[in-house]
């Protein structure tokens, strides 16, 4: 029998997911729909599938697929869609929301304000509790079509490896971004950010994200960056990471040693699918 499925379409800084509510459309093969769903040209477009659903722990769940199919622990940029999504379709009234992830819970503070005709709140921003960081090599040699990088390993519930560059636009990512996330080091495959600095407060980041490639951003990927660029001493303990949709403003507390990132989420479109 044929199913009607309702989804959004959201971005936060240009990394763009299909939003489902599997608690109102339940999904049986969300690993086979995001692969069709995500295509470009015969499909709705994403970077991957995210599914918004019922918690016996927290207040709602996130399940994130990649565009290749495979199931990520986190993803930072739906996390904050998700406080959006929720918040404005009326699931909840809270503006502090908890979301279970597969790398635990984690808490989304939402920054609202009244619509332009005042009929009703929108959510502008959203700072999300990222938890802390796990920190691998700091200085991991690593070779990838005949050039060597230096790059630092950081966990921030999925692995990411992040490389310095004097410049940025010197990176050829769609060849070393895939030789990257397919290292022998990294069996479980890797996220990989190219980072320039800009100044102690302002770093470029390009990511090439496991399981899709190049996206516009990542946000999970800019706190890994900003927890490099700090252990270096490459910058102070809150950074923008400027990536090519947009910045993430990320802050490294040092008390806590948790990490929390701040930015908007959009809505693009609504739509229904037949599966
Ligand atoms: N775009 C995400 C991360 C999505 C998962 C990642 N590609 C992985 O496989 O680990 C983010 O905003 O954090």
């Amino acid at each position: 029998m044929t199913e009607l499925i309702k989804f959004t379409k959201m971005h936060g800084a240009g990394n763009d997911y299909i939003y489902v509510n599997s608690m109102a459309f339940p999904i049986e093969n969300p690993e086979e729909l995001s692969i069709k769903w995500s295509a470009p040209h015969t499909g709705i477009g994403s970077d991957g599938l995210v599914l918004i659903g019922a918690s016996e722990v927290a207040d709602f769940s996130m399940r994130i697929f990649n565009a290749d199919g495979s199931e990520a622990l986190m993803c930072g940029n739906a996390s904050r869609c998700i406080g959006k999504y929720v918040y404005e379709k009326g699931l909840t009234d809270k503006k502090t929301v908890t979301l279970e992830t597969l790398s635990g819970i984690k808490e989304l503070q939402l920054t609202t304000k009244k619509t332009a005709d005042g009929s009703h709140e929108e959510v502008t921003e959203v700072t999300v509790d990222m938890g802390s960081p796990v920190i691998g090599e700091t200085a991991l040699e690593i070779e990838a079509g005949g050039t060597f990088y230096t790059g630092t390993v950081v966990s921030m519930g999925n692995p990411h490896l992040v490389i310095f560059v004097d410049d940025i636009t010197q990176i050829d990512l769609p060849a070393v971004g895939p030789l990257l996330e397919n290292h022998p080091l990294f069996p479980n495959r890797t996220n990989v950010e190219f980072v320039q600095i800009l100044s102690p407060d302002e770093v470029r980041m390009r990511v090439w994200e496991r399981g899709s490639g190049i996206t516009q951003a990542c946000g999970t990927g800019a706190c890994a960056t900003a927890v490099a660029c700090m252990l270096h001493g490459r910058t102070e303990r809150t950074t923008k990471v400027v990536m090519d949709g947009g910045p993430l403003t990320i802050r490294w507390d040092e008390g806590s040693g948790k990490v929390y990132m701040t930015g908007g989420a959009v809505k693009v479109f609504e739509g229904e699918l037949e599966i």
